[in-house]
């Protein structure tokens, strides 16, 4: 049109930065195998991860064949028990007996789900806190409610701390920040609630659920959304705040009902990316991230156990 002249910056579409969970992720694993090098020359211990993964649930034997992957990639031992869908919970028992006196297993973690005649919450309790890599035990949960979890004394859980983490790095501040929480699983929204209102981090945060009655109202109020529903594409760009950070957690399979094909989606529609000012995308925003912080959580057991304060 005459007289108006239109600038790149004008016609092209707004796009979220990255929340690059990839390279964020490579990042912590290239300071945690320095780490790993100073216990082993220093102190003459190599951590180790193990993992114990009950039946043959596809998805969750890719999940536990990536944690044995990146355990090598930094340095860390892996041990893997895998065992038969139909085990007694005595003998699950048995096997979580066995690690807790393994002095080769610095840390472990049960792979969830477990199958349904087995009782999680059982087998959670009976890990040695001190070995709880996925900082899922009573006593670290505890820890975390009474303000006493930092990394000195007690592992936090992996996707809360991987989130916090992935936001910290980009150099995003939340202090004051409303923060609009999706979800209320024990192993991401609740604890990242607490995670999100501890003074360090300093925002207020509303925790929203299958009951939440009014959640346009509160969507359009967040200044930051951390989708951890696992309802796929149930956040959409015209929901949002314009310039929200938005962190998309979910994952589904989701199969495809004419190519039979399935594919991973996240809780977040991608066109989000339009009005967001920040989105970590879904694969490759908190998934890396939450791998990172349970190689951390081994890392830094294995140095308690010699002394070390980690963190300090
Ligand atoms: N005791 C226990 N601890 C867990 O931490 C645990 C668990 N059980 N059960 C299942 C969930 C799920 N979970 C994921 C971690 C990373 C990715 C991840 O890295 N995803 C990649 C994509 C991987 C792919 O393509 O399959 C990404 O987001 O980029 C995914 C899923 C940990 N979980």
């Amino acid at each position: 049109m005459e007289g108006s002249v239109e600038t790149a910056e004008e016609t092209a579409p707004a796009t979220a930065q990255l929340l690059d969970g990839i390279q964020a992720a490579k990042d912590i694993k290239a300071e945690l195998a320095e780490r790993i090098q100073v216990l082993k020359d220093e102190h003459g211990i190599t951590p180790g991860l193990a993992t114990v993964l009950v039946g043959d649930d596809p998805a969750s034997h890719s999940y536990v064949g990536g944690k044995h992957k990146d355990c090598a990639q930094v340095g860390i031992n892996s041990i893997r028990r895998d065992l038969p869908a139909d085990i007694s919970q005595e003998e699950l028992e048995k096997v979580i007996d066995e690690l807790n006196e393994d002095p080769a297993v610095t840390g472990y973690i049960v792979q969830l789900p477990l199958p349904k005649h087995l009782d999680t919450n059982a087998v959670l309790e009976r890990i040695a806190p001190e070995k709880d890599a996925d900082g899922l035990h009573p006593v670290n949960l505890g820890r975390l409610v009474l303000n006493v979890s930092d990394p000195m004394t007690s592992p936090l859980p992996c996707t809360p701390h991987g989130i916090v983490q992935l936001l910290v790095r980009n150099g995003l501040v939340l202090t004051g920040k409303n923060v609009l929480v999706i979800g209320r699983g024990v192993t991401v929204g609740r604890p990242l609630g607490l995670l999100l209102t501890r003074r360090q981090i300093n925002a207020t945060v509303t925790l929203a659920h299958t009951g939440t009655v009014n959640l346009p109202e509160l969507l359009a109020e967040a200044d930051v959304v951390v989708a951890a529903a696992g309802f796929p594409g149930m956040i959409k760009a015209a929901e949002l705040k314009p310039g929200a950070i938005v962190l998309d957690v979910g994952v589904t399979r989701v199969t495809d009902p004419e190519t039979g094909k399935t594919t991973l989606s996240g809780d977040v529609e991608k066109d989000a990316a339009s009005v967001a000012s920040w989105m970590s995308p879904n694969p490759g925003g908190v998934g890396p991230m939450t791998r990172a912080m349970l190689l951390a959580n081994v890392v830094e057991a294995a140095e308690r156990s010699v002394g070390i304060l980690p963190g300090a």
